[in-house]
C-alpha cells in the first residue's frame, strides 16, 4: 500500500514554480532517501506532505487521505528543517508541551520513553539551549515521534552533524523503522548515511520527479562495469553480442560501449582483436552512490 502519494503536485512562490507537476509513491515500510540539490524542491514537498502548505496543484495522498485531514495528519511525525525547540526549557519541558497538546494519555510515560529512544535520558534536565547539534537533532526527533506517528518526514535529519552523529540518527531511524514499524522519507545530502538506510529513492530536479528507484535496482546501477572505445563501435557491439549475449551490454551515445555483468576484460579485448577491431580504451569502473545521484540531480549539485 502506498502510504505517501503524490500526483501532479505543484507549488508556486509568485511567479516561481518550486514544485512542479511532481509525482512520488512511498509504500508501508520503507525508508524513502529523498534527494536533490539545494532548491531543487525537498522542503516544499515534505511541507505540503506534511499538510504545513497548501499545494498550488495537483494532490498530496497520506495514508489514503489529504494530510490535512485529522485521521492522516496524527499519524505523520515530521522534523522539518530546524527542530523548533525552547532553548530555555529543558528536554523533558519541550516534550511534555507537545505532548500534553497532542492530548496524550500518560504523556510522562511518552516522555521518558522517547527521551530514552533518541538516548538522551541523562539530559532530560538539561535545557535545550545547552544541546550539541547532535542532541538537538535527537530531540528533535524525539518531539516529532510524540503520538506515535506511522509516518515520519524528516527533512536534513543529518545537517550540520559529524559523522559519528550522522550514524547516531541514521541508526535511530533504523530501528524506528525496523522496531515500531514506521515509514519514513528523509531527505539529506549525506548521501553515504542514505545508502546505508535506504529501501527507496526519490531523485527531485528543479521541481519535478526524476526518478523513483528501489535500492536493489540502485545497487544494480552502480554495479561494475566494463567500458571500452573501439575503432567501428557497431562491429564491436555486434561482436560481443554474439560473443558475451549473456551479459548486459549498453552502448552510450558516444560510441562507447559497456558491459555489465562482470565481463573479463583480457577476454573483452581477444574477442575482439581477433576481428580485427582496434580497442583504444578498456577500463573497469565502478559508480558509487554520489556519482549514481549526482548524474540524476544534476551537474550544480554540490553535497
Ligand atoms: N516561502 C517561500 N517563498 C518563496 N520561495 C520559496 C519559499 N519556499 C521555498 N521557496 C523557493 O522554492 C524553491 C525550492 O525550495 P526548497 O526549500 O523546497 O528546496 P530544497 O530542495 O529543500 O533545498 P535545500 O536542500 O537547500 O533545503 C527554492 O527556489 C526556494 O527559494
Amino acid at each position: 500500500m502506498n502510504v505517501v502519494e503524490a500526483c501532479g503536485l505543484t507549488k508556486t512562490f509568485g511567479g516561481k514554480t518550486a514544485v512542479d507537476h511532481f509525482d512520488m509513491h512511498v509504500d508501508q515500510g520503507d525508508i524513502y532517501g529523498f534527494v536533490g540539490r539545494n532548491g531543487a524542491g525537498k522542503t516544499t514537498v515534505m511541507r505540503m506532505l506534511a499538510g504545513l502548505a497548501a499545494p498550488t496543484g495537483g494532490e498530496a495522498h497520506v495514508f489514503g487521505t489529504s494530510p490535512r485531514e485529522a485521521g492522516a495528519s496524527r499519524r505523520i511525525g515530521v522534523l522539518i528543517e530546524q527542530p523548533g525547540l525552547y532553548g530555555s526549557m529543558t528536554a523533558v519541558d519541550n516534550l511534555m508541551m507537545k505532548a500534553l497538546a497532542l492530548g496524550l494519555v500518560d504523556p510522562k510515560a511518552a516522555v521518558q520513553d522517547l527521551l530514552a529512544f533518541v538516548g538522551l535520558e541523562g539530559a532530560g534536565s538539561k535545557k535545550a539551549k545547552t544541546f550539541s547539534m547532535g542532541m538537538k537533532q535527537r530531540l528533535g526527533l524525539a518531539l516529532a515521534l510524540l503520538g506515535e506517528p506511522d509516518l515520519l518526514l524528516l527533512d536534513e535529519p543529518l545537517n550540520g552533524l559529524d559523522p559519528e552523529g550522522a550514524r547516531e540518527i541514521r541508526q535511530l531511524i533504523v530501528r524506528l523503522n525496523e522496531e515500531r514499524g514506521v515509514t519514513v522519507v528523509v531527505s539529506s545530502h549525506v548521501l553515504e548515511q542514505l545508502g546505508k538506510m535506504a529501501t527507496r529513492y526519490g531523485v527531485i530536479r528543479e521541481g519535478r520527479m526524476v526518478r523513483e528507484l528501489t535500492a536493489a535496482e540502485v545497487d544494480q546501477e552502480c554495479s561494475d562495469f566494463l567500458q571500452l572505445e573501439a575503432a567501428n563501435p557497431t562491429l564491436a557491439l555486434a561482436v560481443l553480442q554474439e560473443r558475451f549475449g549473456a551479459l548486459n551490454l549498453q552502448a552510450l551515445p558516444d560510441g562507447a560501449i559497456r558491459i555489465y555483468g562482470g565481463a573479463d576484460a583480457g577476454e573483452v579485448g581477444s574477442a575482439l582483436n581477433e576481428q580485427g577491431i582496434a580497442v583504444s580504451a578498456l577500463f573497469t569502473h565502478r559508480r558509487d552512490l554520489e556519482e549514481f545521484f549526482v548524474e540524476m540531480m544534476g551537474a550544480e549539485y554540490r553535497g
